[in-house]
């Protein structure tokens, strides 16, 4: 997936086209504020004031406790943005907003927004000095018991939709009774798996802070004993001899280091069964060939490489980086499989 800007009349098509328009400033002046502006809407709660009927300005402003000027502002950008429909000086949602930003719609992304807005967005201003020193934030070492919450909570809301198509698509033995869930968290990704397979039971190795804020997450799920966590640490822990059907790591080899995942590839090899898989479920870093024109147009992949070299010094690793762990372990690289629902994104598959 890209980014472009699309002209809306000729005069724009020729002056983006002989290069007159300064580019870098909708880049750095308006991007920033597009994000904020639409953190700052769900968490002031103005999409739900919205949805239970209170459609003025005033009205709005009343219900969210905002300034009415201000609000107009906020509310002519998520206007252009496409989240709002508005007539006669009415506001309705549209079907974007329905869809994603309601609480408690299934795949809701509100947990993300308020994790962005309280806690990742502080993170940003660090980016200059990660720049010179190459040291990222290692949050994993510093959150307060508030931001495991939203934290969580993010997790949970970033994967609803990605779950189920991830319970669809995974190249799993049909058999399967045991799986470990690597930094699982709230359980998404087992519990769509147990729901195709009958037989299957999941454990969720998680850091105790994580399992702390995780659990009733997991438990609305509904699963009951069939998938439980486990506290503990995937760096120092070992996971056992030929015990497992599955195991998953998802979004985590990004906060590991080459060294760390090659460790942790070699105690999964150890602890799968003969036949089993082993999937690294990863936003994927686009080749680097050192040429531009290899570059491709992978916007998600290149972002979030690095921002999570920013919150976590690692960063993405490519396909054919994954499947050198997974090699070196001993198993061998199979499938490698992409998402529709999510750009950038892929399930890189190795079998013992
Ligand atoms: C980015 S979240 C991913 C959660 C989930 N797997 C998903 O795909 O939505 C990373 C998870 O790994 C956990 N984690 C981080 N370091 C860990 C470690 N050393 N051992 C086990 N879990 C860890 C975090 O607590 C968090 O729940």
């Amino acid at each position: 997936m890209r980014l472009t800007v699309t002209p809306e009349n000729l005069l724009e098509w020729i002056a983006l086209k002989i290069n007159l328009v300064p580019l870098p400033l909708l880049h750095a002046q308006i991007f920033p504020i597009v994000g904020k502006a639409v953190l700052e809407a769900a968490d002031k709660g103005i999409f739900e004031a919205v949805s239970n009927g209170k459609q003025t300005v005033d009205e709005i402003a009343a219900e969210c406790q905002l300034n009415p000027k201000a609000l107009r502002e906020l509310m002519g950008l998520l206007l252009v943005l496409g989240y709002f429909k508005q007539r006669d000086n009415r506001y309705t949602l549209t079907r974007i907003s329905r869809r994603w930003l309601l609480k408690d719609q299934q795949e809701s992304v509100f947990g993300m927004m308020l994790f962005n807005n309280r806690v990742v967005w502080p993170w940003l201003e660090q980016l200059g000095d990660y720049l010179k020193t190459g040291k990222g934030i290692q949050y994993h070492d510093h959150l307060t018991t508030e931001q495991w919450a939203y934290y969580q909570q993010a997790m949970l809301a970033a994967t609803g939709t990605e779950a189920r198509e991830f319970g669809r698509k995974a190249p799993v033995p049909k058999n399967a009774t045991l799986m470990l869930d690597i930094g699982g968290s709230h359980g998404q990704h087992s519990v769509a798996l147990c729901r195709k397979l009958p037989n299957l039971q999941a454990i969720i190795l998680d850091l105790p802070p994580a399992i702390e804020q995780a659990a009733p997450l997991l438990a609305r799920l509904g699963m009951g004993d069939r998938v439980r966590h486990q506290a503990g640490n995937a760096l120092t822990d070992e996971f056992g001899e030929a015990q497992y059907d599955i195991v998953l790591m998802s979004s985590l080899a990004h906060h590991f280091s080459e060294e760390q995942n090659r460790e942790v590839a070699r105690k999964v090899a150890k602890s799968l069964k003969p036949g089993g898989v082993y999937i690294v479920n990863e936003f994927i870093r686009p080749e680097d060939d050192g040429n531009s024109a290899g570059v491709g147009t992978n916007l998600v992949g290149n972002s979030m490489d690095l921002f999570y070299g920013l919150t976590s010094t690692a960063g993405n690793y490519s396909v054919r980086e994954i499947q050198d762990w997974q090699h070196a372990a001993g198993l061998k690289p199979s499938k490698v499989i992409t998402y529709l629902s999510i750009p950038g994104r892929a399930m890189v598959v190795a079998k013992k």
